[in-house]
């Protein structure tokens, strides 16, 4: 029998990770945070000091990088031995990672680890383009977006509990910004697929996302 996936898709702070990973656990599926990749190479980009503009220079990086992946209670990501958990969910990772995304050559590299994850019983995979480009085959899809506002809001709410400092109006501007740098690259933009469910989480409690999204599932 082949192994079912669902494919969450939408742009950031919609709600993909938190729904997914509540998914994942209520059905005991595996999960693949595919953003987290792109951000572990944008870590490993920036390590090494390699000009955002060496597309060559990317590409060898993302080529030869050495991902682990812990997914126990909490995710913990090594690159090459090192544990990067806790740069990982910076903005400022999570903007470079939008930028060395835009690279097909980059996204061809990356395509066939994700394609791994894809392991029995079933795997809830989020992202931009797990509907579209990585799983097109998959049989429950769902598009997860809300407003640029609601979203930079969300964020915000997230840094700032988890410690971290803040600033609305920026948050809202690279929100903005990375929406459009993710909808308007040539390969894999950011685009919900035909055969998606779509869902606007601007008025709607986490709780009911998910419990929609497991009606799907059902
Ligand atoms: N429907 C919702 N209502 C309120 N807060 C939400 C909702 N969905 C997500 N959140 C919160 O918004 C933040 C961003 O969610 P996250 O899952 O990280 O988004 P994404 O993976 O799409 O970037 C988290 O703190 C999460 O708890
Ligand atoms: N499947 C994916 C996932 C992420 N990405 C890129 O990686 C960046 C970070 O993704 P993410 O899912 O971790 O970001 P958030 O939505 O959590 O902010 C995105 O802005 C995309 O440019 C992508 O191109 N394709």
């Amino acid at each position: 029998m082949s192994i079912p996936v669902l494919t969450i898709d939408g742009p950031s702070g919609a709600g993909k990770g938190t729904v997914s990973r509540a998914v994942a656990k209520r059905l005991g599926w595996n999960y693949l945070d595919s953003g987290s990749i792109y951000r572990s190479l944008a870590i490993a980009v920036l390590k090494q000091a390699v000009d955002l503009k060496d597309e060559a220079a990317i590409v060898n990086v993302a080529q030869t990088m050495a991902l682990e992946f812990d997914c126990n209670d909490e995710l913990v990501v090594r690159l090459d031995g090192e544990d990067i958990t806790a740069q990982l969910g910076l903005e400022s990772t999570g903007n470079t990672a939008s930028i060395v995304a835009v690279l097909p050559e980059v996204r061809h590299v990356l395509l066939q680890k994700q394609k791994d994850f894809k392991q029995s019983p079933g795997l809830v995979a989020d992202g931009r383009d797990m509907g579209t480009v990585v799983f097109p085959e998959a049989e429950n899809k769902v598009f997860l977006t809300a407003s640029a506002a609601e979203r930079a809001r969300r964020r915000y709410k997230q840094l700032i509990e988890k410690g971290n400092g803040a600033n609305l109006a920026q948050i809202t501007n690279e929100i903005e910004e990375r929406d459009r740098r993710d909808m308007e690259r040539k390969t894999a933009p950011l685009a919900m697929a035909n055969d998606a469910l779509y869902i606007d989480s601007s008025d709607m409690t986490l709780e009911s996302v998910i419990e929609e999204v497991l009606n799907l599932i059902r």
